[in-house]
Order: C-alpha cells, then structure tokens, then sequence
C-alpha cells in the first residue's frame, strides 16, 4: 500500500513529505526532485515569491546511493524566506513585544473571499487569518510535487510516462482535437511561458495576463494530464472507491483551487448520443486489437484500458485579487477590502505540474496494489506475468 503525507506552513523552515509502501531499487536522486520543483515554479504570471525561492531539498530517509531501500521516503523543502518569518512562523514561543515590532505581524482581519480565510477562522477559532493561510497556502504543493517523483519513478521504471500542459487560460484555449503532446515534448512544453502545446495559443495566453495584470485581475484556467504505457486493469468497477477515475477526480479536485475534473471528454460526451461517445473495438490491419477513438480518456469501468490516460482539471482565478474584493473586517465588524500582499496573477502552469504529480501518485498507488513488489524487479516480473496470462482474443497489447 501507498501512502504519503505532507507537513508545514508556507513561510514556516521547511516543508516535510513522507511516502511509504515504495519497493526497493527506485531510482531516486535530490538533483530530480529539485528539477520537478523547478518545473513547479515556472509560468508566466507568477508572483514575485517564485523569482526567488530555492525549493532546497533534503532527502532525510529512505534512499541510499540513489536507490529506494523499501522504508518510508522523507523529503524535506526549505522555504528560502524563512530568515525573514523566523519569529512570526517560531513553533516555540516569542517575547510578544519583539512581535508586535515587526510590520509583517499585523494581524490579518480582512479575509479574503475564495481563499479559506473566513471559514478557516471560524472552524479552528483564530481571529485572523495568518494561522489558515499558512496552511491553505499552495506552496504546500511543492512536497506533493516532491513525492510525486518518488511516484513518477516507480512508473518510469515499468513504462509508464506523463505529460501534462495547459490547455485554457480564462477564455483562450487550444485548438479543439490539437495533436496531444507525449514525454518527448515535456522540455519544450517546460520551455512555453505557460507550458502550452499549441504556440499562437501561448501567445494569445500571454497576452491575457499581460490584461489582467494591468487590470488588477486574476486569471484562471484548464490543464491536462496524459499518462502513456498504462497497462489494462488497473483500478477496479467492484467497488467506488477502488474506481481509477473516482481516485483521480478525488486526487485533482484536492489541489488548491481546482474546481472542475473531467476523464477523457467528460461533459462534451454528455452531450452526444451513444453511437458518437464510445470507443468501438475492431482489429488492425494487423490483426491486433484496437479502439478506434479514445473519447474515454484510457478509463472505462473504473479500470485503465491500456489505452492514452486523459485527465482535465479546472482552476479558478486566484483569490487575492488585487483590485481587492469587498469583505468585512472581523477586529471592527465593518466593511473593507480584503488583505493583498503579493500574489500569482496566474498560477495555471504551475497548477498542471502538481496535477500531474497528483496522477503519478495515484497511478502508482493503483500499480503496486495490482501488483504489489517488495522491489521494484520483482514488480515488474508480476506486472509481465499478468500482461503474459491475458488470453489471445482479449490481448491488445500484441505479446
Ligand atoms: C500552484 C498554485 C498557486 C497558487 N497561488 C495563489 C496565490 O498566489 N494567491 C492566492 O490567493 N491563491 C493561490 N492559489 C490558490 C489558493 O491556494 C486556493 O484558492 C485556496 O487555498 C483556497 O482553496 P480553494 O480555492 O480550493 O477553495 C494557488 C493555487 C495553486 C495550485
Ligand atoms: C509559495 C507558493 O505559492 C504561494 C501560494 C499562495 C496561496 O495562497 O495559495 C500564495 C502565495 O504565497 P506568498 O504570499 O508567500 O507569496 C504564493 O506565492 C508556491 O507555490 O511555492
């Protein structure tokens, strides 16, 4: 079993991830966990704190000479500005006097609407919002990113590759039916300021921020995930929570900001009749087993098919908006405008990058309950001897 959790605040020391159940002999090193991080900080339209975090990594246990050793993996990621927020973020009590020198400490009483500042005070009884947003912040999603690696590794060493990229930025979207792009594009889609296929679209994108910042404006988006080499039968139809695709949707709808998750063509398929939304079956001119469409996104019955895995996930405009919305102070009890320090005008990039560590950790999850594996060969020798045993006329992978 797979399980993973993560711990610290967005401008605390450091942020602490740990993942148990991997097998042995995962090729794991800190260089590919700070290059996924990197990855995470990209966009155009991110705020001033990612021109200069570091996302230092420590990996704290679990792996020696670049390889898993079967225990829990912890990883560690420094939060570069700690310096400055060593007193406000102390886990340890502080001379109250010393606080209430420094500016930063002010206490926040304007919630922001769309962030978890209101709700947040009211159900954890604070009187203002440092304590929720320290924690409801999506800096956390850097150590979901981190373990993500650990995930994407276990998938990488049976096949299975994934690729994710924006496909909408407010209301400027790819092409409908643009070709998807696979893992050997995965460098020039890091390249795109908003890690877009299509390149007229990144312009159009760029273009978009360019308004909504001059305006005061956030912006919003849509990103996809694909995942390549999946063998038939991960998942399962016998239970709903075992379904592939409830774990998936669960897993991205859990990103901060994400407000919407479709599999394959999702709410388009709704719309068209039986006969245009499925994936018919036939043999190739090869005689292999194959589908002539893939409008399911790789899932059918909760199951993976084997086929391309497509995975959306809507992210709603970020919530400190700087031409600030209205909100009530809560010291007062009067009408304000609620709290703006710095913020991402636009973190939709960002977002597919910790969508796609979300999938790789579910994906996984699902690849060694089906197979299980103390290590990673003996992993994949089960794998092989399942995708060996599939009967002739049931095989669509021609072994
Ligand atoms: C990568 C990423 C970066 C984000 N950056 C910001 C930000 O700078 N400012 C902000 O208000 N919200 C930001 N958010 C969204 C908030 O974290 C999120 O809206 C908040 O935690 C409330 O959760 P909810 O939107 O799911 O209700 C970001 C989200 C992601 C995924
Ligand atoms: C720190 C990250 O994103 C943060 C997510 C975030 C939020 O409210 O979710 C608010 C901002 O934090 P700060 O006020 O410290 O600049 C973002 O920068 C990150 O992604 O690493």
């Amino acid at each position: 079993m797979l399980r993973w959790l993560t711990a610290g605040e967005s401008h605390g020391p450091a942020l602490v991830g740990i993942i148990e159940g991997v097998p042995a002999g995962v090729e794991l090193t800190s260089a590919l966990i700070q290059d996924a991080l990197a990855r995470r900080r990209l966009g155009y339209g991110r705020g001033a704190r990612m021109k200069f975090e570091q996302d230092i990594v420590t990996i704290l246990g679990g792996v020696r000479h670049g390889l898993t050793q079967g225990g829990p993996v912890a990883i560690q990621i420094a939060n570069s500005e700690w310096p400055k927020w060593e007193q406000i973020m102390s886990a340890d009590p502080v001379d109250p006097a010393e606080l209430a020198n420094q500016a930063r400490n002010a206490p926040l009483t304007r919630p922001r609407p769309g962030h978890a500042d209101f709700t947040g005070m009211q159900k954890y009884a604070f009187d203002e919002a440092r304590p929720v947003l320290e924690r409801a912040s999506a800096r956390e999603t850097a150590t979901r990113v981190a373990l993500g690696v650990v995930a994407a590794q276990i998938l990488a060493a049976v096949g299975v590759r994934l690729v994710s990229h924006t496909v909408q930025i407010a209301g400027v979207a790819s092409p409908e039916g643009a070709a998807l792009p696979v893992f050997a594009d995965v460098a020039a889609l890091d390249a795109d300021p908003l890690r877009c296929f299509d390149t007229a679209t990144s312009a159009a994108m760029v273009a978009e921020v360019d308004v909504a910042q001059k305006q005061g404006e956030t912006l919003g988006g849509v990103v996809e995930v694909l995942a390549y080499g999946l063998p038939p039968g991960l998942g399962s139809y016998v239970h709903w929570d075992r379904r592939l695709d409830s774990r998936l949707a669960g897993a991205l709808m859990g990103i901060q900001a994400i407000k919407g998750v479709e599999v394959g063509d999702g709410f388009a398929t709704a719309a068209r009749r039986g006969s245009a939304a499925h994936d018919e079956i036939e043999r190739d001119g090869d005689g292999r087993i194959v589908r002539t469409s893939n409008r399911a996104g790789g899932i059918e019955g909760g199951m993976s098919i084997g086929d391309v895995l497509r995975v959306r996930a809507a992210m709603k405009p970020i919530a400190t908006v700087p031409r600030a919305l209205k909100t009530i102070d809560v010291a007062t009890g009067e009408p304000a405008k609620a709290h703006h320090q710095r913020s991402d005008v636009c973190a939709v990039p960002a977002a597919g990058v910790v969508a796609e560590a979300m999938t790789a950790l579910v994906l996984a999850e699902a690849l060694l309950e089906k197979f299980g594996g103390d290590s990673m060969p003996e992993t994949e020798r089960n794998m092989n001897s399942y995708l060996a045993s599939i009967p002739v006329n049931l095989d669509t992978l021609g072994l």
